[in-house]
């Protein structure tokens, strides 16, 4: 059987997507083991899939796509800036037609089509930690866990500031957003939030929960003093308080500044009938517990992968951020598709534009691109690669340079699962 992929560009009319964008989702739906939807439903909810590209294998017979995989231009945060990805999601193939190389297929177009149209990086998160490596992606930033015992949480500034203001699901995108902007700023890797996935945060209709609305989200916004908009959180009810005591789970949380983040937290530790808050996708280094009298009510749990990243351009995906020191080092850097193969010079000795260049010079060392994409955010330390054989040092020394060169103002954190 012969195979082509064909690229879908999904339109809309009056909310309802086109028929080969219904065809695809349902086929991506069934890949992921997602519950069967209604077709008026389903045509309704793939509308939201506008401005992505979608891909899809076919075999020359069946309408359906065999593998599905969609992407859209992200953009994300980096230390001293941002840069845009290619967001890359929903890869899924036909249970009857694994291990035949349709991920392969579909996933190598698109990446192709990143790099010809000069997007310098591609990212993901993956059902499982062993695919993407192969393509050249590195993992990149881990998330944790975070569990408040809210009865044993009592707050080393005991008086409560600013004011709080409760968000309904047609006005969080407009208040929220901007102070989202901002927050994401202050942690690399943290991605921007397309509409639709501002609309899926409140209602919790989102394809890939069956289209059940979820009656049981709140969001709140903090102001300052002066009442400009300092962070918000979202959040549902994970148990009921009939139980004996409610359980909180927050699905979003971002705070620009030090008060509106302590505050967002007195208010979730002060629902009446609640007795735990959990957070899924908290970062790695939430100040959360420093902000207690008795840090151990605020438990951290077990941590996991989030992005994993494919450097397609060297020169753009290294000099859209900033580094911390003056260095100049080389880097010999492997990559079997070519992308980010070669030897590079990174010269910051200009702090405002690093200069990132092709050299003929020694390298300091050496790598492949999975480990380039791990190190660019500066949430992986190169001495660790260095330890495990991931990385070569050629220069002594070379490892900790590179470290103290690729370090971040904070760690990486993105929250937004996709
Ligand atoms: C970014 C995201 O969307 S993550 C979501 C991934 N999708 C899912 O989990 C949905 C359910 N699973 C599936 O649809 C499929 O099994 C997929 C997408 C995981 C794999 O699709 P396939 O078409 O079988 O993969 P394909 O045959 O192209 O394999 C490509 C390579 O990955 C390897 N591979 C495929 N699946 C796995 C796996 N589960 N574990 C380890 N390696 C795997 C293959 O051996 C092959 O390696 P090679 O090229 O080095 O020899």
């Amino acid at each position: 059987m012969t195979h082509e992929v064909r690229r879908i560009v999904p339109h809309a009319t009056d909310g309802v997507a086109d028929a080969d964008t219904v065809t695809w989702t349902r086929a991506m739906l069934a890949a992921f083991l997602r519950p069967r939807v209604e077709p008026g439903d389903l045509a309704r909810a793939a509308a939201d899939l506008v401005g992505s590209r979608l891909r899809g294998v076919y075999e020359t017979a069946d309408p359906a796509p065999v593998a599905t995989l969609r992407s859209w231009d992200s953009r994300m945060s980096v230390p001293g800036g941002e840069v845009t990805v290619d967001a890359v999601t929903a890869i899924g193939v036909r249970a009857t037609h694994r291990r035949r190389g349709l991920l392969r297929a579909v996933l190598v177009d698109d990446l192709a089509e990143a790099a010809r149209t000069g997007t310098p990086i591609a990212a993901l998160t993956s059902t499982q930690g062993a695919l993407y490596e192969r393509f050249g992606f590195g993992l990149a930033s881990w998330n944790r866990a975070l569990r408040l015992d809210t009865r044993a949480a009592a707050f080393r500034v005991p008086e409560a500031t600013g004011r709080l203001r409760t968000l309904e699901p047609a006005t969080l995108a407009s208040a929220a957003a901007p102070v989202q902007d901002r927050a994401r700023r202050r942690h690399p890797g943290s991605m921007d939030r397309g509409e639709a996935s501002w609309a899926a945060l409140m209602t919790g209709v989102n394809l890939f929960g069956g289209l059940r609305p979820d009656p049981v989200r709140h969001a709140v916004l903090w102001s300052d003093a002066t009442g400009r908009p300092g962070g918000y959180v979202v959040y549902r009810v994970a148990q009921d308080w009939a139980g004996g005591s409610g359980e909180i789970a927050v699905l979003d949380l971002q705070a620009t500044t030090p008060e509106s983040y302590r505050e967002l937290w007195r208010h979730l530790a002060s629902l009446d009938l609640v007795g735990a808050v959990t957070w899924g996708d908290a970062s790695t280094d939430e100040p959360l517990p420093w902000l207690l009298t008795d840090p151990r009510a605020a438990a951290p749990g077990a941590s996991r992968e989030m992005l994993w990243l494919r450097i397609l351009d060297v020169p753009g995906a290294l000099g859209a951020r900033r580094y911390p020191v003056t260095e100049q080092i080389v880097l010999a850097v492997d990559d079997p598709a070519g992308y980010a193969a070669g030897t590079w010079l990174l010269d910051t000795t200009d702090p405002v534009e690093p200069r990132i260049v092709t050299t003929t010079a020694e390298p300091d060392v050496a790598l492949d691109a999975p480990a380039l994409g791990s190190l660019y955010l500066g949430g992986v330390d190169p001495r660790v690669l260095a330890r495990a054989g991931r990385l070569e040092e050629r220069t002594p020394g070379a490892a900790g340079r590179l470290a103290r060169l690729v370090a971040a103002p904070t760690v990486p954190w993105n929250g937004i699962r996709f």
